[in-house]
């Protein structure tokens, strides 16, 4: 069986975009690990799936697969190359595309060039969503992890993430650190470890370590999550560069109960089929 697919990438956050609205496509864990394969596969950080609307006043339904088979509630950058790939395929001639996705119906704007906006919806603090959030008050809280004291805060943008407050991205313990939190038993779902620096009211630095990916070039939904964490502790405006090692996301954000919005890039790089 031959599968086609196009490669894709948003700030170096890269992406195998499957088109299922023809066909359907069953993407077991197994597979997705495959396609995902930087050397027996195709390789990329997360797999896309295109799929006819499951909710009213959508024209797709969005489903994401991490690198490690896991599917997940929302990814940012695939939203935006997701939105370039119904426009370009003719799936949709419109420039504003409402999607259905587990965590909720997003809407997709095309922008000029290769700039994509997104409501990504109204970020969560609920601890239903995110049970480290124990008390919905607090804006951080102390975990401890091996023999670090760290101070999290927590953010549901449908996916889970974790944000980290550092005075030097550079030296961060990513690397060592990341794949604990990712997996601490505080956060049964697993989270997305976001590690922030504060330049300016209007600018932070991220790097994330993404669940089920490890860390990435960009992360979409971890620049919503950031922002948004860092505006609760009142240490930026309601606009903020986020500069990823991949590049920089505009994020907005005002107040809880209302949306971010995030726009950036989508890229296609390939298209492509592979032998199954
Ligand atoms: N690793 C994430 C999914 C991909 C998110 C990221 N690639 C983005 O752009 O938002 C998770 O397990 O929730």
């Amino acid at each position: 069986m031959r599968l086609a697919f196009s490669k894709m990438q948003g700030l170096g956050n890269d992406f195998v975009v499957l088109d299922a609205t023809a066909h359907p496509i069953a993407i077991d864990p197994a597979l997705a690990r495959r396609l995902a394969d930087r050397r027996f596969g195709i390789g990329c950080d997360q797999i896309l799936l295109v799929e006819p609307p499951r909710l009213p006043d959508t024209e797709f339904y969005y489903r994401i697969f991490n690198a490690d088979g896991s599917e997940v509630e929302q990814c940012g950058n695939g939203a935006r190359c997701f939105a370039r790939f119904v426009r370009d395929r003719g799936l949709t001639d419109h420039d504003e595309i409402p999607v259905g996705t587990a965590a909720g119906p997003i809407r997709l704007y095309l922008e000029d060039a290769d700039q994509v906006r997104v409501d990504m919806g109204a970020p969560e603090f609920r601890p239903e969503r995110i049970p480290f959030l124990a008390d919905r008050q607090a804006l951080t809280y102390d975990l401890a992890v091996a023999g670090e004291s760290l101070v999290i805060g927590a953010v549901s943008m449908g996916n889970p993430h974790a944000v980290i407050l550092v005075e030097d991205l550079d030296t961060a313990p990513l690397a060592r650190i990341g794949p604990l939190v990712e997996a601490h038993p505080r956060f049964p779902q697993r989270v997305n470890v976001g590690f922030m620096q504060i330049l300016a009211r209007d600018h932070l630095r991220l790097r994330v370590y993404e669940r089920g990916a490890g860390e990435t070039l960009a992360c979409g939904t971890g620049a919503c999550a950031a922002m948004v964490h860092a505006r609760r502790c009142d240490l930026v405006d309601s606009r903020v560069r986020v500069s990823l090692p991949g590049g920089d996301l505009l994020i907005a954000w005002n107040a809880p109960g209302e949306p971010v919005w995030m726009t950036g890039p989508a890229v296609q790089v390939f298209e492509g089929e592979i032998a199954l």
